[in-house]
């Protein structure tokens, strides 16, 4: 069977991701792309590297336009989907990569972000431990036949992947998490001026929301109560870098007093042994952020600092692949019963 697709928001960065994906992918085909102020345009005018989808026109992102489809994919600004997800078709599968239905709760969105609430939907995190502590239960399992998927937010994925299996495990704390990530301006979407990013991003390493004003803290403190964390503490600072794509998340926490290394290791070997897109290194090794390039891949390498009784996990992913494109589609295709792998890649570009 051949689902029909919409995309809206498909003159963004995510937008075109998610139609670079889906381009290419057996069971998808998609009919329909919107935008904003590119409606009107020529998709492959305003995403040149799109030639396979060179027939399509942008036309405007309204519920009308958006009807009719198996899927639905939405790329659009915070508080945008929420605005349009109530009038469409429940038996629709709507895909939203914007935040407005990732956190449960209310009094954290009135605090991060503000506007309407509209509520959570399933988190597209397939590999992310769910029910606590004591289960060894994974976010697919709720992700099966559901038809309202939340993408998560690129920098909160990394994180919760990164530190999950730890807290499910119990071998770290969740009182005194430190994470830095070093993101690439990708991230932002394209309204950044690309002035600030000739004048300003290039040749500079520049610290943002800094002291605890980050919209994803609230993300990841869910996750890691999912996984068993009971008041979780994360201390989050995020640093642009100049690479287009890309976030290099080196996260600590406290090895529960006790816990020998290999214990600690085992948490993260286990958890991810058979997942086909989350990888631990080999000990020693670390990942780089280049690897990730194209892959709907997360890297994880592992350390554990006995003089500082932490763990350090670095994990380097593509912010719109595994971080946003690849896990909508991912999570899409455990919704629709496909293969969870299918049309996604696990090998980047190189060099
Ligand atoms: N970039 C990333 O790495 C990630 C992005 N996301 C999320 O995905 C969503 C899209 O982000 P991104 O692609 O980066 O952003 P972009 O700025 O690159 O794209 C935004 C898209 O939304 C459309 N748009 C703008 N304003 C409106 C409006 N008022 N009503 C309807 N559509 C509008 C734009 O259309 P037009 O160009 O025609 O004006 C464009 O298609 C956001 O919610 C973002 O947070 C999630 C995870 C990671
Ligand atoms: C460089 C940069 O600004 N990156 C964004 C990442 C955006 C993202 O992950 O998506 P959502 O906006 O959908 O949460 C940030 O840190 O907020």
């Amino acid at each position: 069977m051949t689902f029909a697709v919409a995309v809206a928001g498909a003159s963004g960065y995510a937008g075109g991701e998610l139609l670079r994906i889906l381009s290419q992918h057996p069971d998808f085909e998609v009919r329909t792309v919107t935008a904003h102020s590119n409606a009107g345009q020529k998709l492959v005018d305003v995403q040149p590297h799109l030639r396979s989808l060179a027939g399509l026109t942008l036309v405007d992102t309204t519920p009308e336009n958006l009807a009719g489809h198996d899927v639905v994919f939405l790329a659009l600004p915070h508080g945008k989907s929420g605005e349009i997800t109530a009038a469409l078709d429940e038996n629709t599968l709507v895909v939203d990569c914007g935040a407005d239905h990732r956190l449960e709760s209310e009094s954290d969105w009135a605090a991060f972000y503000g506007g309407d609430f509209y509520g959570a939907w399933s988190y597209g995190v397939p590999e992310l431990y769910v029910g606590g502590s004591e289960s060894a239960l994974k976010q697919r399992e709720h992700l099966v036949g559901t038809r309202r998927i939340a993408a998560p937010g690129c920098n909160a994925s990394t994180v919760a992947l990164s530190l999950a299996p730890g807290i499910q495990a119990g071998v770290i704390e969740a009182a005194d998490i430190v994470s830095v990530l070093a993101v690439g301006p990708s991230g932002a979407g394209k309204a950044l001026k690309t002035n600030l990013l000739a004048a300003e991003i290039l040749g500079s390493a520049s610290p943002y929301a800094v002291g605890g004003a980050h919209r994803h803290i609230p993300e990841i403190q869910q996750a890691l109560r999912g996984a068993g964390a009971v008041d979780p503490t994360i201390s989050f600072t995020p640093v642009l870098v100049p690479m287009s794509r890309g976030i290099l998340a080196t996260s600590t926490a406290r090895i529960v007093p006790g816990t020998d290394a290999a214990s600690v290791r085992a948490a993260w070997e286990n958890a991810y042994a058979d997942e086909p897109f989350v990888h631990l290194l080999p000990a020693g090794q670390m990942p780089r952020t280049a690897d990730t390039v194209g892959a709907n891949t997360i890297l994880l390498g592992l350390a554990v600092d006995e003089a500082a009784g932490r763990v350090v996990i670095v994990a380097a992913i593509d912010n719109l692949v595994k971080g946003t494109a690849g896990a909508a589609v991912q999570s899409a295709n455990i919704a629709l019963g496909l293969a969870e792998t299918t049309g996604l890649s696990v090998n980047g570009v190189a060099p």
